[in-house]
């Protein structure tokens, strides 16, 4: 774990001095946009327009965000058009890696980098920040585009679409108030707030962070006992965005990062949506467990020094979920 100051690398944890015991998620640095014709989008620089065989995806398996963009990748049907590299779950004194001696992990198809920041140096010799997962790369520009997952699933969402992705809108336009509102207290107290509870190093950052985070399932549950899905009846970004942070709950964040008020096998309805997606056509096989929990546990030194992996609750999420009957 470390980041990279003007193009050298330094390991350092996560700075919680500053800031009263309370973990920061620092901005993504590159916020381009690949559009249909290369115009520039919401932000950053034109000059990425949708095209077969130029752009590469940098994922964890083990990483939420990068998974947001792995499932989005799969509903659109973008494989073939957005090929794919997986680090190794470890991420020690060298950040991620391109170890292949694990299970799924790739290496770096493109570079054959050892370390994931040798990327990022190649996009910029003295970058300055926090070198995470996913990347969008460019390989006409040698760039990253975006290391931004929420921006990511966007562009996938619809800018390969006269390219032969696969028909669907996860962002429908009479949608995108209800999706940004939800979108925006799910990130704060659910997926970034399962890493505020669990990189807490005073009693009440950890306590702020898990309280929010059980009145946002709470909410969650209610929401989900209404509709099938976060905004009605139809799938939507803001319930991928979800569902990566639930999928790891039980089998990590109950434990290693102490949310561990109840687990989601505990509630009805956000269980139900948990295995309603899990079932859907080719999303179990988006999630690593092993990568997930080795991930978790044995890169995070301060929080688990030994390494030690749990021993997981039993994990069927191929049983009946019943919404489709339900919300019929
Ligand atoms: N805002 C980014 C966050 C990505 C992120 O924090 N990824 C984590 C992995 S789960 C990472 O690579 N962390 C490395 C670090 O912080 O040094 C996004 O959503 O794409």
């Amino acid at each position: 774990m470390g980041q990279l100051i003007d193009g050298v690398w330094h390991d350092t944890w996560y700075d919680t001095k500053s800031t009263g015991g309370r973990f920061k998620r620092s901005e993504s640095a590159w916020r381009n946009w690949i559009t249909p014709d290369g115009s520039a989008g919401p932000t950053g620089k034109s000059g990425f327009g949708a095209e077969r065989d130029r752009y590469h995806l940098y994922v964890s398996l083990a990483c939420p965000w990068a998974h947001r963009t792995l499932l989005m990748r799969k509903l659109k049907g973008l494989e073939t058009l957005i090929p794919v590299s997986v680090v190794h779950p470890l991420m020690l004194e060298n950040g991620w890696t391109f170890g292949d001696d694990f299970p799924a992990a790739t290496g770096d198809d493109l570079y054959q980098n050892e370390f994931l920041y040798q990327l990022y140096l190649h996009a910029d010799d003295h970058y300055t920040g926090r070198v995470t997962v996913p990347v969008l790369w460019d390989k006409h520009q040698q760039t990253i585009v975006s290391n931004e997952s929420a921006d990511i699933i966007r562009m996938f969402n619809s800018a390969f679409d006269a390219l032969g992705a696969r028909a669907g809108d996860y962002y429908p336009p009479e949608l995108r108030d209800r999706i940004d509102e939800v979108n925006s207290w799910v990130y704060d107290t659910v997926n970034n707030g399962v890493y505020k509870a669990g990189f807490a190093t005073t009693q009440a950052a950890y306590d702020d962070a898990v309280t929010a985070l059980f009145a946002s399932l709470e909410r969650l549950e209610q929401i989900l006992g209404q509709h099938r899905y976060l905004t009605g009846s139809r799938l939507t970004e803001a319930d991928l965005r979800l569902w990566t942070t639930l999928v790891r709950f039980d089998p990590v964040y109950v434990t290693h990062f102490k949310c561990d008020k109840q687990r989601i096998g505990d509630y009805l309805n956000l269980s139900g949506f948990l295995r309603d997606i899990w079932q859907m056509p080719g999303i179990a096989a988006t999630v690593d467990l092993a990568h997930i929990r080795h991930h978790y546990y044995c890169s995070h030194k301060t929080i688990n020094p030994h390494g030690v992996i749990s021993i997981g609750p039993d994990f069927d999420l191929d049983e009946p979920h019943g919404r489709d009957e339900r919300f019929r």
